[in-house]
């Protein structure tokens, strides 16, 4: 039965109120931290860049002003950025460098911001972010006030709100479209959000919006008879992916386990829909993850733009951005002239010292940097129009696809990579835009990291998360981990080798099984390792409002519709089959087939790998399981517990087995940068790389959440967990596990007690017997 409107508007108010909630619990978080921390704790906790200078300011597309600041060499022995959790996207202001001692003081502009007392304050996006810069694009009008920065100055990460504002409106939007006689925005807190105060518009009611609100079924596939695949290479699960998705009217899943090619078989559908002379939006999750695709589309010379700054900064992907090609544009010269003007303008303005504007001449200036603004965006905008529409694909984060840029704009097909990584109403975001949609993820392995749920769970027990889902809430050590996507289509880069992330929460919510679901108790593990059978599910479709925000929407179409709706990819190309051997069987009900070329790949075959018998130890084996149960090396509590922090977990009798087990492959050969460290805990990470960074800097160490995506040719993992009360923490959380356990390509080693793991869940208990029966075990005590 279709969904009623009654169904439709309890759908979308618990959408609201959910990203209500979640915004509140950032704001929280964010205002418990900024106003209980003093600048230098903020800074060790990598929300603060402090000692800063501005390089410049320039002028960027919309006409912001783009301040550039890095660490002059006066204040610091070292220019570089010390590990910090600024991404791209997220929200700052540039204040003056008040003294470290001192606490910021409170008394706030918006919600969840403190300010220091009297200073020249500016609030802007992270737009670029280097080793050693930092770009900050503050949105000015023509009304707004002087830009006067401070001539040393502090970066302090706010509560970003616009990320919520976007997802709201967008529900609005969503809800007049759907329900047009409804009174519109119910948001809680109305007054509080941008959301409000403009009406949102209503978009087009296109069959697709109906299928995904549950109003009608997805149409029958529409065959194609002759499919030609332009990539020779692709497998059979592949080629069927690529073909549902082609003939899907509406909406088609994949769904790609690790290492499958859910990439891969993007991109032929990409180049299937291009030679359809279709126009594509393509998104993701998370910059690295429309970066991804983006450096995979590019060899094929298809015509692109990409929103938004790449969170890698290769030249090949900077020369498909927006801005580049503006820049390149035949029509920016006009722009170009009046960019000129204001940047010497504002040049002249930023002066400092003897050479500062005063008086009646500064307020000159001023007015005319305000004409010359207003001009500048009336010409760069046609600049802009012209580019977009000589792109067949456009591709941005969910977010982005949002922006001033794509206002009005509409595409034939939406893709979303990473879809299982990103909350619900950030994905309607891109689709209001379109009339298909094709999704690809993998509901097993990370989900949207979600603060307020987080929070409950803090609340709720002994084992639960941290503020903001840190294990230790603090900032990782250079070169720690590449960052997580903090899922909720703000803009992050993951890659970014030396800047560390907040990471989620270690102890996650949802203790033993993936997820809670609103959907009769059935969890989504049931219907996420279904196999491809093709049929559509037997009960009739139903719109079950989220109980949280990491029900996804794959998560909830696959619920809503069955199987029937995705297909999934069933050949894996990283993994030795034995490494591959226990997700296979226990998440993906033993579908997942290892492509010859990797199935009995091992470190001795590596090039510069020792096929020496006296380090057969390490390089024949796939699977190493040092047990230290009985050796009491207990775990250790790490830092005092407090309302915003409650300390994190190391293991150093498992950090010693780390190293030698590091030495010991490095020793055989192995190059310190195929190897990666991932543990649960942001305090054993520390721990372990006080041990090995030193000597080996290229090596990876970091927690899960850093790695989703990835792969290195040998994993160690250290499970820290050994205690009398058999605690397990955020090992109880399979899709987290399940990312760990399927990064490496060759040798896995891991460094756990089996008798406290093996008492967390029945998952945990498997996993343990299956490594004692499987792997090459070696009880640490021994060794
Ligand atoms: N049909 C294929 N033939 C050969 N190699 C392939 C094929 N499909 C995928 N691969 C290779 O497998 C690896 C993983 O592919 P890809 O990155 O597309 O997978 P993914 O599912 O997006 O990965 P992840 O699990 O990291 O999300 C890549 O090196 C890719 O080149």
């Amino acid at each position: 039965m279709p969904a009623s409107d009654e169904q439709i508007r309890g759908f979308l108010s618990r959408q609201r109120s959910l990203i209500q909630g979640e915004q509140d619990a950032e704001v929280e978080q964010t205002s418990l931290l900024l106003s209980s921390c003093s600048p230098k704790l903020l800074e060790l906790k990598g929300l603060a860049l402090g000692g800063l200078g501005v390089v410049g300011v320039n002028v960027g597309l919309g006409g912001k002003s783009l301040v550039e600041l890095e660490r002059p060499s006066a204040y610091h022995s070292s220019i570089f950025f010390p590990p910090h959790t600024f991404r791209p996207g997220d929200l700052a202001r540039i204040e003056e460098n008040i003294s470290n001692s001192t606490k910021a003081t409170k008394g706030s502009s918006k919600k969840g911001t403190t300010t220091p007392a009297a200073s020249k304050c500016a609030e802007g996006v992270v737009y670029k972010i280097t080793d050693s810069r930092v770009v900050i694009a503050v949105a000015t009008n023509a009304d707004s006030e002087e830009l006067d920065i401070p001539e040393r100055c502090r970066l302090v990460k706010l509560a970003n709100t616009v990320t919520y504002d976007r997802m709201q409106r967008t529900i609005d939007t969503l809800e007049k479209t759907v329900l047009p006689t409804t009174v519109s925005s119910t948001q809680p807190d109305a007054a509080s959000t941008a959301a409000t105060t403009r009406p949102a518009p209503a978009a087009v009611l296109t069959p697709l919006i109906q299928v995904l609100l549950c109003m009608s079924k997805p149409s029958s596939p529409i065959p194609l008879n002759k499919l030609q695949f332009l990539d020779a290479s692709l497998n059979e699960s592949q080629k069927e992916a690529v073909r549902f998705a082609l003939e899907a009217p509406e909406v088609a899943l994949i769904h790609g386990p690790p290492g499958t090619g859910k990439t891969h078989t993007l991109v032929e559908i990409i180049r299937q829909l291009i030679a359809q002379d279709k126009r594509l939006l393509v998104c993701g999750a998370s910059n690295l993850a429309v970066d991804n695709l983006l450096e995979r589309l590019v060899p094929h010379g298809i015509p692109l733009t990409r929103i938004g700054h790449p969170a890698r900064v290769l030249s090949s992907l900077l020369g498909a951005t927006l801005d580049a090609q503006a820049a390149r544009s035949d029509q920016s010269a006009l722009a170009k002239d009046v960019k000129v003007e204001l940047e010497s303008a504002m040049t002249a303005l930023a002066g400092k010292g003897k050479g500062r504007l005063k008086g009646p001449e500064r307020r000159k200036m001023w007015d005319e940097v305000k004409e010359l603004r207003k001009e500048y965006r009336k010409r760069e905008g046609s600049v802009v129009k012209g580019v977009l529409s000589q792109a067949k694909i456009v591709l941005a984060t969910c977010h982005s696809a949002g922006g001033r840029q794509l206002f009005n704009t509409q595409f034939d097909v939406i893709i979303i990579d990473e879809a299982t990584q990103a909350m619900e109403a950030v994905c309607w975001v891109p689709i209001l835009k379109a009339k298909k949609l094709i999704l690809a993820g993998d509901p097993l392995q990370l989900p949207p990291t979600i603060i307020s749920m987080n929070q409950k769970s803090k609340k709720s027990g002994p084992d639960a998360a941290k503020v903001k889902g840190k294990p230790d809430g603090g900032a990782t050590q250079k070169n720690v981990e590449k960052s997580s996507s903090r899922s909720t289509g703000k803009d992050s880069s993951k890659d970014s080798k030396t800047i560390s992330p907040p990471m989620p929460a270690a102890d996650h919510v949802g203790a033993d099984d993936l997820q809670a679901e609103d959907t009769g108790g059935k969890p989504v593990q049931n219907s996420s390792v279904k196999k491809n059978t093709g049929k559509k599910s037997l009960a009739e479709p139903k719109l079950v409002p989220p109980s949280t925000l990491e029900t996804t929407l794959f998560d909830r179409l696959e619920q809503m519709y069955g199987p029937g709706i995705k297909r999934m990819l069933t050949v894996q190309y990283r993994m030795h089959e034995q490494i591959a051997s226990f997700p296979s069987k226990k998440l993906y009900s033993s579908s997942l087939e290892s492509h010859a070329s990797v199935a009995s790949h091992l470190l001795r075959d590596l090039p510069g790998v020792s096929s020496d018998p006296e380090h057969a130890d390490v390089t024949e084996h796939p699977v190493v399981f040092f047990d230290t149960s009985g050796c009491e090396y207990f775990e250790r509590l790490e830092g005092e517990a407090n309302r915003s922090d409650e300390g994190s977990r190391c293991n150093e009798n498992e950090a010693m087995v780390v190293k030698m087990w590091t030495e010991k492959l490095v020793g055989a050969g192995v190059l310190p940068s195929q190897i990666a460290i991932i543990t649960p805990y942001q305090a054993q990470v520390t721990l372990i790389a006080s041990l090995l960074r030193a000597s080996m800097p290229e090596l990876e160490i970091g927690t899960v959440d850093g790695m989703q995506g990835r792969e290195k040719e040998a994993v160690i993992l250290s499970l820290v967990r050994s205690n009398d009360q058999r605690e397990v923490g955020f090992l109880k959380e399979k899709r987290r596990l399940n990312v760990a356990m399927t990064r490496p390509r060759r040798h896995l080693c891991i460094i756990g007690d089996s008798e406290t793991v093996s008492q967390g869940s029945t998952y945990l208990k498997e996993w343990m017997e299956w490594l004692e029966e499987n792997a090459d075990v070696r009880y640490a005590g021994m060794d």
